[in-house]
């Protein structure tokens, strides 16, 4: 058995980031960048009024009230094309261009209009209302660089810098296959000794939710034969992950169906809890990672090896997300696998946060997993522990649809 650390950094180095492609800013959503994206324009353009009023020069207004004379008008979209002279006023709009000459706005409110004149009830300050030329970004400036993933703020922000399209990077491809002989889909006939098989559609949304194109590849009996042929669905795929048969039944046949095709074996058994028996390695040009069929040991081994594989494949930095939180109950000592327990994280009256371990922690079962709000890591060896003890956690985050 190898230590984590160790599985995850064999694991990242079989990655490279995938080729660039370009797409529109409607289809940016989540996509991560494969280049610097600068501003191609400044915004604002030109400096803009903020407010509906009078455009006026400072140094008339000092003191109120005051009459100018009103010489033209510049709405959003059209420019007063004259030049503000001692003594005169433009009518103006919100996120209309400031005309020359002009150096404040007196809103509307502090006005009373007469014909072609205005009286100001408010004196005027210098820049007083008026959004400078670039006050937001200036051309040229690098709004976001390579390795973000974009959210809705930031394709607003493209938007704005004139970027119809960006340059990102392609979407990971993972082809999943699901292997065992009692399984069945959700809602088809169930075998005698059969179950309902949901590591497939577990996987597939989880790949989704990291940004992948995820590739079901559907359910292999335990035959060598039938799962050869079904292998080759992964062509093409920048990853293959296979849950089920990587232990050492007599039904566990995937590792086996692989070396057969000519996988070439990195590592097998993993020194941690859920997970042992993960296997990792190539397939012709495509990395295989065999998971457990255990469905919490597939899905937290998917966050623990799958998310940083995609972190290289996308060019980003590959970041340790654990934090630190107060044990809420005593734990025994561990044994010698690194053990991920889920458990509920809370905030205690001071704002820290306190992780309880679920009462259950078998690998089987999927209740306790979709209410867990994270996992408490306990290394190899760890003593016992008590309440208050410092522990490290992994949150889930519920609002990335993920884990
Ligand atoms: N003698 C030993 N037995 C086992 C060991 C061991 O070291 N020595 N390791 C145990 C550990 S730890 C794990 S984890 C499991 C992993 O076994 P496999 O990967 O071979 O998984 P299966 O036997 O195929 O399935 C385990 C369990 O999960 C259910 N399953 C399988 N696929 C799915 C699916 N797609 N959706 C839902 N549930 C699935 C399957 O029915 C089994 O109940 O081995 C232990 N045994
Ligand atoms: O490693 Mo298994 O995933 O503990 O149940």
């Amino acid at each position: 058995m190898i230590p984590v650390e160790q599985a995850q950094a064999e694991i990242c180095a079989a990655f490279r980031p995938l080729p660039a492609e370009q797409v529109g800013l409607a289809d940016a959503l989540g996509r991560v960048l494969a280049e610097d994206v600068t501003a191609r324009v400044s915004h604002p353009p030109f400096a803009v009024s903020a407010m509906d009023g009078y455009a006026v020069r400072a140094a008339d207004v000092t003191k109120a009230p005051v009459r100018l004379k009103l010489v033209g008008t510049a709405p959003a979209g059209g420019h007063y094309e004259g030049h503000v002279g001692p003594g005169e006023a433009v009518r103006i709009l919100t996120g209309g261009p400031l005309p020359h000459g002009a150096d404040s706005i007196v809103i509307q409110e502090n006005a009373k209009r007469d014909g072609d004149s205005v009286e100001l009830t408010a004196a005027a300050e210098p820049g007083r209302h008026i959004r400078a030329k670039g006050q937001d970004f200036e051309e040229g400036r690098v709004l976001f660089r390579a390795g973000a993933r974009l959210t809705a703020r930031d394709i607003g922000l493209a938007a704005a810098a004139n970027r119809p399209w960006l340059k990102v990077r392609r979407r990971p491809r993972v082809a999943i296959l699901s292997t065992g002989d009692e399984l069945s889909m959700p809602g088809e006939p169930i075998g005698p000794a059969g179950i309902v098989g949901s590591n497939g559609l577990a996987l597939a949304a989880f790949v989704r939710a990291c940004g992948g194109d995820p590739v079901d590849l559907g359910i292999a009996r335990d035959d060598s034969g039938v799962l050869a042929e079904m292998l080759a669905g992964a062509a093409g795929a920048d990853l293959l992950i296979t849950t089920g048969g990587a232990s050492v039944g007599d039904h566990d046949l995937v590792q086996e169906a692989l070396a057969g095709q000519g996988m070439k074996l990195a590592f097998w058994k993993i020194a941690m809890r859920p997970g042992k028996p993960v296997m990792f390695g190539r397939l012709g040009n495509t990395p295989v990672l065999g998971l457990p069929g255990n469905p919490v040991s597939a899905l937290v081994c998917s966050l623990l090896f799958v998310k940083p594989a995609f972190a290289v494949m996308e060019g980003r930095e590959v970041e340790d997300e654990s934090e630190t939180a107060i044990l809420g109950s005593d734990l025994k000592a561990n044994d010698q696998r690194q053990d991920y327990l889920r458990a509920r994280l809370t905030l205690n009256a001071q704002g820290a946060l306190v992780a309880v371990p679920m009462e259950r922690q078998d690998s089987a079962m999927m209740a306790f997993l979709a209410q867990a709000d994270g996992l408490l890591i306990r290394a190899p060896h760890a003593p016992a522990a008590k309440v208050g003890d410092a522990v490290r956690v992994l949150r889930f985050h519920r609002d990335l649809m993920g884990l």
